[in-house]
This record gives C-alpha cells, structure tokens and sequence, in this order.
C-alpha cells in the first residue's frame, strides 16, 4: 500500500529580531499540531545568540518532530549587523545565503522526511526560485503590517502616477493613489524607503522586489488580524494569493500552548534585564511610561537627549530600553546632565533589554513610546497600553499614521525629535489625552484577544493554514 507524505514544513526567517522571533512563534504554533514535521532555519550569527538568551534550545526539545538547522550569513561574526550596513547581509543574500539554502533543500536525510513546504522570510525573494527548482511549494510570511504590505505593491501605481519619486518637499501632501487609504495618507506616512530621491535606490528595491515577488508564492501568512486590518486586507485578496492573517502570533501561541511553559520563556537576542520587573511592581497602577524602539532603530545622541529631557520634564515615571551600541557614537564628550540623572534616580529605570511582552502587560505600564514596528504594536494592542509613536523606518511610518488615524490608539510624532514636543505627548498619552485612547484601546484590545480565542478570525485561519501546509504534503 503506498504510504502518505508526511507534511514537513522549513521555515526560514530574516536574521532580524523582529523576524526571528515572530517565526519562532508561528514554529511553535506549527509543532504543537499533530503529524508535522518542523524545520527552523537560522543563521549561525542569530542562532547562537538565541541560544545564548534564552530557553529555545529546551523549549523545542519536548517536540520530536522539530529540528533546528543553520545556515552562514556570510558576515565575519564581529560583523554589527545593525541598520547601518544592513546592505551587507542583503548583498549577501544571492551570492552566499542562496547557494547555501540550494545545499541543505537538496541534502537527503536517514531520519527526516522530505520538506513539502517552505514558509520563507517575505523579504527573501531567493527562497520561492530555490524551492520552486524542487518542486516544493512556499508560503510567504511578511512580518510587517498588511497597510505596509500594501502600500508597497502600489509602487508601480504611485510612479505612473506621479506621485512617487516626491516632485517637491511638501510631506504633508495626500497621496492618491495608494486604495483605501486616500482619505488619510501624506507622503511622509509613506513607507521610509519612498523617501529615496532615486527609484534604483537598492533597499527600496528590495522591499518592493520582495512585496511583488511574494504574490509568486502559494499562499502569504500576516502577522494581523482581521478585525484590525480587515479593509486594506480585502482590497489585497484580489492581487496576492490567499493570505492567512493569524495575529497576534504572540497570543495566539499563548492560548495554544497545551504544556505550561515557563513564563521567562523568550525569543529575545539580547540578555533579558528582568529587574525592571521589580521595579515596576513598586510603582502604582498605570503610572510608568514604558520607552523602547525595537531592536533596529539607532538614535543620533542628541535625539537621545532630547528624549531623555523630555521624559523627565514630563514628571512621569519612565522606564526606558537602551539597547546595546543604539546610540550612534555616543562617547564620553557627551556626559550626562546632573538633572537627568536626578530625575532618573528619582523616577527612571534603564535597561539595555526588557522582557517587553511581560512589562506591557504589568498594572504599572500606563503608555508606551515606541518606534511602531509590528511587533511591539502588536504587544501593546494585546496588552491594551496606548502609545506614543516616533517610527524610524520601513513600516514604522504606516503603522504609526494608522495609530493615531484609523485606529486612535496613540499619538504620532513622526518626524520630530524635541524635548518639548516629547515632554507635551508623553503628558497627554498620559493624562489630558489618557480617556479618549483608552478607550478606542480597550475596544481594539478586546477584538485582538477574541480573534486569538477558540472560534476567533486568527484561531480559525492558522487552522485552515495548517490543512493547507498538510495538503501540499500530496502535491511533491
Ligand atoms: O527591550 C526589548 C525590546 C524589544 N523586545 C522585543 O523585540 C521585538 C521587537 O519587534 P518590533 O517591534 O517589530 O521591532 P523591530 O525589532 O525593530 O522589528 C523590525 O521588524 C518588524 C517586523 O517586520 C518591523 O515591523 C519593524 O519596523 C522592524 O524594525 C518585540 O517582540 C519586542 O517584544 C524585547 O523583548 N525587549
Ligand atoms: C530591514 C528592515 C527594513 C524594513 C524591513 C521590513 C519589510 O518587511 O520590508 C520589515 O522589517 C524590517 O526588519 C526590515
């Protein structure tokens, strides 16, 4: 009797956190279903470093089926990695990353099945040529917002239009021709990448390259849910493959986990400072401002100090992340100012890495200021903290436009940096302005849980994803 393929997904994430981490999730959620064969692909930089911070290694251990393999990025290891030269790894890409992930498709195991589908990084335009020379189907997953997603496939639109290389310095200017948001988009709400003065610019063609390249794909996975992005989502149905919108993937894997799981469980790259825990459980409810920009995001120093005058001015309690080397040439000509140092003592904490999903969700976080990548945006909707967005790049500046205009969950201060400004936003996040998001972030938080409960919009689609990974076993 001829035996049934068993289902066995590779699922290869941009070496970023942001990546790495929600991938990691989604493997998760994948190992915890029935009869599927897991593989996570790493680069041997991130890799060590995630079993360096944190308990993966022994997490995935209680999963027979799941196996985590690396692959090099082609950078020296004392290489930063940081935004600065992100051009690197991205040269990289083609000439190392992809021969590379060729080898290990084509490599046969004694103990493995075959791979039958390959759920790649969207922002890897490689991966779908690769496994296409073997047959094998992909699933895209863009870890970035689906109103991001979208207003890149409009590229082609926004140039024939006119609209885009920008023809003058108004930022405030509508933009057009970017559908279903007419009403509410400036061109400084705009991807960061269509700020280039070139169309060839090379990172904006590779996020648009990637966004074209993964309707290539059999079906695309969003880190979203639908009650959130439903209407950019439908308008995308009719020119990207079926796409499976299952987030919060954070929460989801709350609510899926079956074993009880350690709850300083993380994916973090960086060593978790949890003393921050502590001190926020001696704070009083909703008083602490929570201050974090991701793991990309570097700040000029003056900008840091403008922040840290600002938070201080504002009399609030702070409790700010520095990560490592996130201050650019920060040294000791630029020495601290007694009064920040005061009213840090008085009413600050700083860490170089928090436990962030648990620090939203403490009773003493009131807002947070973020830098609105998906993740942390995410996070903060589960945890139902309004925020305060200072977006930086790529998705960042879409996601903060729809913060503070579709969603009315927080204030954006796009393309500011000054104490006042921040000292004034941080005040009313926190009190004049407190009510009105909260209450628009109440309602958003409680969509966010139910989509992730038994029967909500994500709970269902990773389902239907699942038979669908299952049914391309049949296809190889
Ligand atoms: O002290 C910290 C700070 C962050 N985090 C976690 O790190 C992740 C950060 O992710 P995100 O908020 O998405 O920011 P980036 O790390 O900057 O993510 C990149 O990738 C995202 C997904 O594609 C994009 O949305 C961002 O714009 C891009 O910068 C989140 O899960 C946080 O919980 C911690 O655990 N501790
Ligand atoms: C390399 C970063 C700039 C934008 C990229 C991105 C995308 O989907 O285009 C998302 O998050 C970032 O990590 C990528």
């Amino acid at each position: 009797m001829e035996q049934k393929p068993i289902p066995h997904v590779l699922i290869f994430p941009l070496p970023a956190q942001g990546h790495v981490n929600s991938m990691l999730k989604l493997a998760e959620l994948l190992c915890l279903s029935e009869n599927l064969h897991v593989t996570y692909l790493n680069t041997q930089h991130y890799h060590h470093r995630l079993l360096r911070y944190t308990d993966a290694q022994t997490r995935f251990a209680c999963f027979p089926n799941f196996k985590f393999e690396t692959i090099s990025d082609g950078l020296p290891d004392e290489h930063s990695r940081t935004i600065e030269n992100l051009k690197d790894m991205f040269d990289n890409l083609e000439t190392v990353v992809k021969p590379s992930f060729r080898e290990l498709l084509n490599r046969k195991s004694d103990t493995r099945p075959p791979v039958t589908c390959v759920i790649g990084d969207g922002l890897f335009t490689f991966v779908v040529d690769v496994a296409k020379e073997f047959q094998i189907p992909t699933v895209s997953f863009r870890t970035a917002s689906a109103c991001y997603l979208w207003s890149l496939f409009c590229y082609q639109n926004l140039v024939e239009a006119g609209e885009l290389p920008f023809q003058d310095e108004d930022m405030d200017k509508m933009v057009a021709c970017v559908p279903g948001m007419e009403a509410f988009l400036r061109r400084k709400d705009l991807p960061s990448f269509f700020r280039a003065k070139e169309l060839d610019d090379p990172v904006l063609q590779v996020a648009v390259t990637a966004t074209m390249n993964s309707t290539r794909a059999s079906a695309s996975i969003l880190n979203t849910f639908e009650e959130l992005e439903g209407p950019i989502l439908s308008i995308m149905k009719d020119h990207f493959p079926k796409i499976y919108a299952i987030g919060p993937l954070h929460a989801l894997l709350k609510s899926k986990r079956k074993n009880a799981v350690s709850t300083t469980s993380s994916n973090s790259l960086w060593e978790v400072d949890r003393s921050c825990l502590e001190w926020l459980d001696s704070q009083p409810v909703k008083s602490v401002v929570y201050v974090s920009f991701g793991s990309i995001v570097s700040m000029k120093i003056d900008e840091m100090f403008e922040f840290w005058h600002g938070l201080v001015d504002s009399g609030k309690r702070f409790l700010w992340v520095h990560r490592p080397n996130s201050v650019l040439h920060r040294d000791e000509k630029n020495p601290i100012p007694a009064k920040l140092l005061e009213g840090t003592k008085e009413r600050g904490y700083i860490v170089g890495w928090s436990p962030q999903e648990e620090v939203l969700v403490h009773p003493a976080v009131g807002g947070f200021v973020t830098h609105s990548g998906w993740n942390s945006t995410l996070e903060t909707m589960i945890a139902g903290v309004p925020m305060v967005c200072w977006p930086q790049l790529g998705d960042q500046q879409i996601n903060s436009r729809f913060v503070s205009e579709v969603w009315n969950v927080g204030l954006d201060m796009k393309d500011t940096c000054e104490r006042s400004m921040i000292e004034k936003l941080v005040i009313d996040l926190m009190d004049r302005k407190k009510d009105e998001l909260s209450k628009s972030m109440d309602k958003i938080s409680q969509l966010a849980r139910k989509s992730i409960s038994e029967g909500g919009s994500s709970y269902r689609n990773l389902d239907a994803l699942i038979e669908v990974i299952k049914s391309m076993s049949l296809e190889v």
